[in-house]
């Protein structure tokens, strides 16, 4: 389990993360959702080591994270994904795997995500939909347990969001334990068991998705 307790972290005089506390449980697909600027990225920068929160800890399965490193959370099995995808794109797929990890997880990864036949293929030559899985095989190379996805569907189609979002189901049925940050509801409804509504920095309500679509003055209050 992973535990996020009372975190804050404060930029100027912006407060991105409010005394957060939330609980990810070791399997399934949690969402998070929220406007523009609710603290979601925020969240998962904290949870990645990427920022130093003000205030408040990390507990991964009971031990405290909040003063370990990036690379240090990655070998307890924390990898992550990004809004706007970082890749190297003079590398072949493969390439921008192996910087981090062995060829063989690296093509065993390739393989879960559909994309071992463009393994020799320079990263630039991907379409979104591709760059998008090489960032998720990227995070599986890594053998995490947990995976933090920030907006994996942004810049797809519809039809590609649905493959994506299929793609993610079973990931998650295979026993990774998925946070995704996303604006597409519809679509991560159908898939996440868990959801998490932020705004200004709060966690506002959390529930089933089927629990938070009925909570209608929530959705208004929110422009979900
Ligand atoms: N490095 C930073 N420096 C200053 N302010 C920041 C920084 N990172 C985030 N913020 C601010 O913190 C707040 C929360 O940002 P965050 O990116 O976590 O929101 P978000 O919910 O992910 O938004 P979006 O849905 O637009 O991606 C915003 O007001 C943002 O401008």
């Amino acid at each position: 389990m992973l535990e996020v307790k009372e975190v804050t972290k404060k930029y100027g005089g912006l407060i991105a993360l409010d005394s957060v506390s939330v609980d990810f449980k070791k399997e399934g697909v949690t969402g998070i959702i929220g406007p523009n600027g609710s603290g979601k990225t925020t969240l998962l920068n904290v949870i990645s080591g990427l920022v130093k929160p003000d205030k408040g800890r990390l507990y991964l399965n009971g031990a405290d994270i909040t003063d370990k490193p990036v690379h240090l959370r990655v070998r307890l099995g924390i990898a992550r994904t990004f809004q706007f995808p970082k890749y190297f794109s003079k590398f072949t797929v493969l390439e921008n795997l192996t910087i981090n990890a062995d060829e063989d997880k690296a093509m065993e990864a390739l393989k879960l995500v559909d994309l071992a036949h463009k393994a020799n293929t320079p990263a630039r030559n991907l379409t979104m939909y591709e760059i998008r899985k090489l960032e998720i095989a990227r995070a599986l190379a890594l053998s995490p347990r947990y995976i933090l996805l920030d907006e994996p569907l942004s810049g797809l189609s519809y039809e590609e969001s649905i493959s994506l979002s299929n793609l993610l189901k079973e990931l998650s049925a295979m026993g990774f334990s998925l946070i995704v940050v996303e604006h597409k509801l519809s679509i991560l409804f159908k898939y996440a068991e868990k959801i998490i509504v932020m705004a200004s920095g709060r966690v506002v309500a959390n529930g089933t998705p089927e629990e938070i679509a009925s909570n209608r003055d929530l959705v208004k209050q929110l422009g979900l």
